[in-house]
């Protein structure tokens, strides 16, 4: 999930972010969250998904200049725009576009890194604030509300505001949503294999349970008389909500609730000086100052424990990259979410703001696409054991002793990097592979040992990173000739017939799995040449 950081921080002059800086958002799939659902795809629609360039980058093709965008211009877009305007959010140098059919975000007129671009007022944003009463008992029972997980709290918001139809005050907002959102926890099975790793895929099985037993669950919780919503409607809100939404610190007050405060106090020790006499003035003033200063303080140490959650109309449009370095913030002094651009932006080019640091897993698993050469990708592997069984046998009470220091997890459930291994895996392994007899437990192989342990240990590694590739279905360099081919081309080839080989069966979303994979055999190819120096 991404943070929303306590914020401060006004804006400068002409629109340009002052040196005080708000509280940073971060978007919703960062660092294993929970799940979270969508709604039912009507008729094909105009969908998000890896764009032509991604795809070219993915199969290492050049890219050629990107043209100019298209800029949305239909009537569910001005609509949307004229709503947001009404509402207090401004934005006047960012226009809604489609980058090689991905909407984005792109720049009407030139930006200076730093630039304050895009501010949304609080109330115009749906939030979720910590242990919010129930603000929908007209759709949901409050008993469902208030044990329902958060993003099951947003979706169940989204599915509300979408039944009052055009009566709703956020219907601009719902009408230019994604009508789908094609996200792994839509996939059939056959799909899901199409990902080629055991470990993405066993998280959105699960994925898909607890969204299918949090369904029943919003079924039996409906508010009497009220018809559930479908499961796909259900999924479709939960899917909006966990690629759209950006968390943070909690910020119990705003700057004109805190002024508000000021005032009441003001008034009361005016009234108790005006009913005490002047003699009391000065005791009066120094309670009121201490129980201001006491709520501030408090509020602020409860704002870094307690987390809210936001979908922000209009910043909820930029799509990410992980080189960009602007992100979404609270401004207090505002009481707005807020964007300042991390870089220049000539005019027509795609503003990015930055989801926060998300492996490829994250990203595909909540947001549907993998983001080629990203940095924060790593490939889990959780058959490093039996690997290491196919070289040698570890006795069991070795693996006893293993389990006994609390390092075999580091054996089970394995985040490779291009960098390589990580050094409990490595000590573990130095404390299986180690000659009968040598002494000490797991804590003494913590250090590299002599050259035949790690000649020992870097075997199994390179044998290890090699099944595993040899495993995935289908080599890198097929899967790189798939996504060359495009939507389309080469269906089937390459993997035919192979377990996880591109099918034409998916359309887009195979090639976001075929792009998606071969992010993970890059990360492996990377491994595997730090190991051998080179040799791969
Ligand atoms: C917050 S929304 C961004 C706006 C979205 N493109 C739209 O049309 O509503 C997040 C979704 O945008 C898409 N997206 C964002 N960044 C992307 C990227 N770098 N490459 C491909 N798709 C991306 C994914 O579908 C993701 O689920």
């Amino acid at each position: 999930m991404r943070h929303l950081g306590a914020s401060s921080g006004a804006a400068g002059p002409a629109g340009r972010r002052a040196p005080a800086a708000s509280g940073r958002l971060q978007q919703q799939g960062c660092a294993r969250p929970p799940p979270r659902p969508r709604r039912r795809a009507p008729a094909a629609a105009a969908q998000p998904q890896p764009s032509a360039p991604a795809a070219a980058a993915a199969a290492g093709r050049p890219q050629q200049q990107a043209p100019p965008p298209a800029y949305l211009e239909d009537s569910a877009t001005a609509a949307f725009l004229a709503w947001a305007r009404g509402a207090g959010a401004s934005f006047e140098r960012l226009r809604p576009a489609s980058f090689a059919g991905l909407r984005g975000l792109a720049a009407a007129a030139p930006i200076k890194a730093d630039d304050l671009i895009l501010s949304v007022p609080r109330g115009a944003a749906i939030t979720l604030p910590p242990k919010q009463r129930c603000p929908c008992p007209e759709f949901v029972t409050p008993a469902f509300w208030d044990a329902a997980p958060w993003f099951v709290r947003l979706g169940v918001r989204l599915l509300a505001e979408r039944a009052k139809g055009p009566s709703s005050g956020l219907a601009p907002y719902l009408q230019q949503l994604p009508k789908a959102v094609d996200t792994p926890v839509s996939w059939s099975g056959e799909r899901l294999q199409q990902l080629q790793y055991p470990y993405l895929i066993q998280k959105v099985t699960e994925q898909q349970q607890e969204w299918a037993a949090l369904h029943e669950g919003l079924c039996a919780g409906m508010a009497p008389g009220v018809p559930p919503p479908s499961r796909a409607d259900f999924f479709w809100a939960l899917a909006c909500v966990r690629s759209r939404t950006f968390s943070g610190p909690y910020v119990a007050s705003t700057l004109s609730d805190r002024l508000r405060l000021a005032g009441l106090v003001a008034f009361l020790v005016v009234g108790n000086t005006l009913a005490q006499g002047p003699d009391s003035l000065a005791n009066s003033a120094g309670a009121a100052v201490a129980a201001f200063v006491f709520n501030i303080l408090y509020e602020t140490i409860l704002s870094g424990k307690l987390k809210q959650y936001a979908l922000c109309p209009v910043i909820d449009l930029a799509n990410h990259s992980s080189s960009e370095t602007a992100e979404v913030s609270y401004d207090y002094f505002r009481d707005a979410f807020v964007v300042a651009a991390g870089r220049d932006y000539a005019p027509g080019s795609q503003v990015f703001v930055s989801y926060g640091t998300q492996s490829n897993d994250s990203l595909m698993q909540y947001y549907g696409f993998a983001e080629p050469s990203n940095p924060a990708d790593s490939y889990v592997m959780v058959s490093l054991l039996k690997w290491l069984e196919q070289l040698a046998q570890p006795s069991q009470a070795r693996l006893g002793e293993l389990n006994g220091a609390g390092l075999l997890p580091a054996l089970q459930e394995v985040a490779v990097t291009r960098q390589g291994f990580a050094p409990r895996t490595l000590q573990a392994l130095r404390f299986l592979l180690a000659p009968d007899g040598a002494p000490g437990g797991p804590a003494a192989f913590e250090a590299p040992g002599g050259a035949a342990l790690e000649e020992r240990v870097g075997l199994v590694l390179v044998h290890a990173c090699r099944q595993e590739l040899a495993a995935l279905g289908t080599s890198l360099e097929e899967d790189l000739a798939l996504a060359a081919a495009g939507p389309g081309g080469g269906g089937g080839g390459g993997g035919a017939g192979r377990r996880g080989g591109a099918r034409r069966d998916g359309g887009a979303a195979d090639a976001a799995a075929v792009a998606f994979r071969i992010e993970k055999k890059r990360v492996l190819a990377e491994c595997l040449r730090q190991l051998t120096g080179g040799s791969g």
